[in-house]
């Protein structure tokens, strides 16, 4: 078991370099299993847990995945396996996303239902609207979900009823080996989106409008292997531009696409952090006379869900109150319990959290309960008084590359750390007694 240890109070400066985006490199990797010709090679791959677990599925399905300095070859041509079991797909939602490549591609899929996770229950419904307006059977049972076709998909119109990222990627990924074209309305606009549309250009697929709420895709009859970039993930990106605000610092994120980071820039301005763009990146200055401001999490353009619990973080510290409201996922407030154990005040009414700002944080002992969370206590460690663990690295481990390292290495007091299970586990008055010299450390107690 391991635990980030963050002892607040320093500024950041310096400059860190962002990775390929994770939302976009999985749909890519899944999406390789079009091809029936030829090797396709990914550049800019980060190391995370959820690109092994996506490799490990594709390898299931008979795929040969080769992954190695930041570059995947992944080579489809062998007879496909469809059936995708729960002991692959459990640890990441996004396995979902091999079931438009494999029915496309061979007819037919049979995927392991994915389930809720720590931020909401997250139906499937509009990617298999997709499917079945294409043509698809599609049944649910035992526990999965098995789409079959007899011949080729069909090219048809599709409605999303919300600008599902997921849904757009399986259904464009589907439509692009359908029989005729496929409309695709209300589609989510994403920059994962237009890169993954670029790599199915490049595979020889036909996709128009990828970044507008309308996609057309003409369908082909083959797709081969491709040469493709990931871009700068933008999440990774927002969250050390977060990080820099927070703690007053001046830190040059290097390697980011300004585009794709507009509202968030917006929106730390607004609060009164200064954020330039520099030739080598984006540069945000902190502040300290930092403002509530509100916030609302929207599909792209708006601001996105993936950042809002950071921004939450960085309102703790705003003078003022802030009210910031989640309208993406109907469950993603797990991080406020875990900031009230860091002494904050914040009141949840219905989708919206009311953040009572200038708080005087303080170290604890806090979870990881998603993702995004696990960064969002990092970054509140990083201004608390005193030791902040953070525990259920796992979560933070799916979508950063050595966040504590990268932190350290912007001058924050922060390490990450084995502990032992008995530590890991105890409660915190008991762990005197289990592990003394551990208590002695400030840092562990
Ligand atoms: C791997 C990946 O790229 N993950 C991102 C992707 O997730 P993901 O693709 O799962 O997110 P979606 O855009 O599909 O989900 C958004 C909302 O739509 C609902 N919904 C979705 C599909 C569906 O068929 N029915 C339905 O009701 C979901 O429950 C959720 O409330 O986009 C999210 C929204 O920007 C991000 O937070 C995730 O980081
Ligand atoms: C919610 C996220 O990812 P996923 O859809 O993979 O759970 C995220 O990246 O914040």
């Amino acid at each position: 078991m391991e635990k980030i240890i963050v002892h607040g109070g320093k500024r950041l400066s310096g400059s860190v370099k962002i990775e390929g985006a994770k939302n976009a490199v999985l749909p890519v990797i899944a999406a390789s299993m079009l091809a029936s010709e030829g090797t396709s090679k990914i550049y800019n791959v980060p190391e995370l847990a959820d690109v092994y677990t996506i490799n490990e599925v594709l390898r299931y399905l008979n795929t040969s995945v080769n992954y190695e300095n930041k570059t995947i070859m992944v080579n489809a041509i062998a007879e496909l396996y469809t059936e995708a079991p729960f002991e692959y797909v459990r640890k990441m939602r996004a396995s979902f996303l091999v079931m438009g490549p494999l029915l496309a591609r061979v007819g037919h899929a049979k995927i392991a239902l994915p389930g809720g996770c720590a931020i909401g229950s997250r139906p499937i419904d509009q990617h298999l609207k997709g499917f079945e307006a294409m043509g698809a059977r599609v049944s649910i049972g035992n526990g999965s979900i098995e789409a079959s076709v007899d011949g080729r998909l069909k090219g048809s119109v599709i409605y999303l009823d919300f600008p599902s990222v997921g849904a757009t990627e399986n259904i464009i990924m589907a439509a692009s080996l359908a029989d005729g074209e496929t409309v695709l309305e209300n589609a989510a606009c994403e920059p994962e989106i237009v890169n993954l549309a670029e790599y199915l250009n490049a595979m020889g697929a036909k996709i128009s409008g990828a970044g507008t709420g309308r996609i057309t895709i003409v369908g082909v009859e083959k797709m081969h292997g491709a040469e493709h970039t990931i871009l700068p993930d933008r999440i990774e990106a927002g969250t050390y531009m977060i990080a820099a605000a927070i703690t007053g610092g001046n830190v040059l994120i290097e390697d980011s696409d300004v585009e794709d980071l507009r509202p968030l820039i917006a929106k730390l301005r607004e609060a009164g952090v200064e954020v330039r763009e520099e030739l080598g990146g984006i540069r945000v200055i902190g502040t300290d006379h930092l403002q509530a401001i509100d916030v609302k999490t929207m599909p792209h353009p708006g601001f996105p869900t993936d950042l809002q619990a950071q921004f939450m973080a960085l309102m703790l510290k705003a003078k003022g109150t802030s009210v910031i409201t989640e309208t993406v996922f109907e469950n993603r407030f797990m991080h406020v319990e875990e900031f009230r154990r860091m002494n904050a005040a914040i009141k949840i009414d219905g989708r919206s959290a009311i953040i009572s700002g200038a708080c005087d944080l303080q170290g604890a002992e806090v979870s990881a309960t998603d993702l995004r969370a696990g960064a969002a206590l990092v970054i509140a460690g990083l201004v608390a008084k005193g030791y902040t663990r953070v525990k259920r690295l796992h979560h933070i481990d799916r979508g950063y590359v050595d966040l504590a390292g990268k932190l350290a290495a912007l001058g924050a007091d922060i390490e990450r750390v084995r502990v032992s299970e008995s530590e890991q586990t105890a409660p915190a008055a008991a762990a005197e007694e289990v592990l003394p010299q551990l208590a002695a450390n400030p840092k562990f107690a």
